[in-house]
C-alpha cells in the first residue's frame, strides 16, 4: 500500500518574543492511502501544529511533508478540515453551509449537482429533513455532523480533524464515532485525527501515533487490531480484553510522554 501522507524528519520552532520555541523534533509519520491515523500526545506538544503542516498552512523549518506523492509547499484544496467548534455560517442554511467548499473548489459544478451531493451526505449522517434549517436550530452534535459533511463534500484526499468531538457529551460523541465509520465505508478517505480520547483513537484509528512531550517526536506507534474482522466496528468491541490491552499500552505511553513513569502515575 502506498503512503498518501508522509511526514519526513519534520522539525519546527515558533519564533516568540522569548526566543525560538521548539515544537516538533524530527517527526516521522506515514499514513497509507485509505487509512485512519489517530494522533495522541500531551497537551501542547505540537499536535495542531502538525495538522497545519499537513494542510500546507505552514512550512516546517526542516524536513518534508508529502501528500499523494507531491511535496506540500502551500495550502491544498484536496485537504478537508474539521475542528472542535464547527464554524457554520448562520446566514446560510445547513445545505448551503455544506455546499460552500464546492463553490470554491468546483465553481462550474451546476447548483443542482452541488445540492444533490450535499443532500446525499446529509442523509448519510442522519440529517435528512434539516437541510433548510439554520445552524442555531441544530444541536451541537447535529452541527458537528453537518460540519463533517462540509469537510468531505468536495471529496478531499485527506481529512484532517483536530479534536472534532471534544466538545460533545459522551453519548453524542459515540454516535459521531459510528457516523465516522459509516462515512468512511461509503466515502473512502485518508484521515488524520487529533484526539485526547484514547478510546476514540482505538475505535476510529487503524494506527495510533503517540507523540512525546514538546518538542514532539513519534514516541510510539500502535497498530490497531480491532476485535472484529468484518463490517463497521461495533462499540462493544471497546469492552473486550484486546481493546483493554491496547488502551493500557497507550495510557502507559502517554504517561511516559508526560514525563511520568507509569508506576508513579496516580490511578
Ligand atoms: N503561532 C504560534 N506562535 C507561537 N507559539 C505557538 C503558536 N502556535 C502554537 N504555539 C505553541 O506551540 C506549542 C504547541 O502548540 P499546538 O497547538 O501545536 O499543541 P497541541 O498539542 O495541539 O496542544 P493541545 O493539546 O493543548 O491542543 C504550544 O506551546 C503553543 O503555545
Amino acid at each position: 500500500m502506498t503512503n498518501l501522507i508522509e511526514i519526513k524528519g519534520v522539525t519546527h520552532a515558533y519564533q516568540t518574543p522569548n526566543g525560538p520555541l521548539p515544537v516538533l523534533d524530527n517527526l516521522n509519520i506515514a499514513v497509507p492511502e485509505g487509512e485512519f491515523a489517530a494522533v495522541v500526545g500531551p497537551s501542547g506538544c505540537g499536535k495542531s501544529t502538525l495538522t497545519r503542516l499537513i494542510a500546507g498552512l505552514m512550512k516546517p523549518d526542516t524536513g518534508e511533508v508529502w501528500l499523494h506523492g507531491e511535496r506540500v509547499k502551500s495550502p491544498r484544496k484536496t485537504v478537508g478540515m474539521a475542528f472542535q467548534n464547527p464554524v457554520l455560517l448562520e446566514w446560510r442554511s445547513i445545505l448551503d453551509n455544506v455546499i460552500l467548499p464546492l463553490e470554491i473548489v468546483a465553481p462550474s459544478m451546476p447548483r443542482k449537482q452541488r445540492e444533490a451531493r450535499a443532500e446525499e451526505l446529509l442523509a448519510l449522517v442522519g440529517l435528512q429533513g434539516f437541510e433548510s434549517k439554520r445552524p442555531s436550530e441544530l444541536s451541537g452534535g447535529m452541527r458537528q455532523r453537518a460540519s463533517l459533511c462540509r469537510s468531505i463534500v468536495h471529496k478531499p484526499d485527506v481529512l484532517i480533524m483536530d479534536e472534532p468531538f471534544g466538545a460533545l457529551d459522551a453519548f453524542t460523541r459515540e454516535d459521531l464515532w459510528q457516523t465516522m465509520h459509516a462515512l468512511r465505508a461509503s466515502e473512502p478517505f485518508t484521515a488524520v485525527l487529533i484526539t485526547h480520547d484514547l478510546r476514540e483513537s482505538v475505535y476510529l484509528g487503524d494506527q495510533v501515533f503517540v507523540l512525546s512531550g514538546r518538542p514532539a517526536r513519534t514516541q510510539y506507534v500502535l497498530d490497531v487490531h480491532y476485535p472484529q474482522a468484518e463490517g463497521l466496528r461495533k462499540l462493544e468491541g471497546l469492552y473486550t480484553p484486546e481493546c483493554a490491552q491496547m488502551l493500557a499500552t497507550l495510557r502507559e505511553q502517554i504517561q511516559i510522554a508526560q514525563g511520568r513513569h507509569p508506576e508513579q502515575a496516580v490511578h
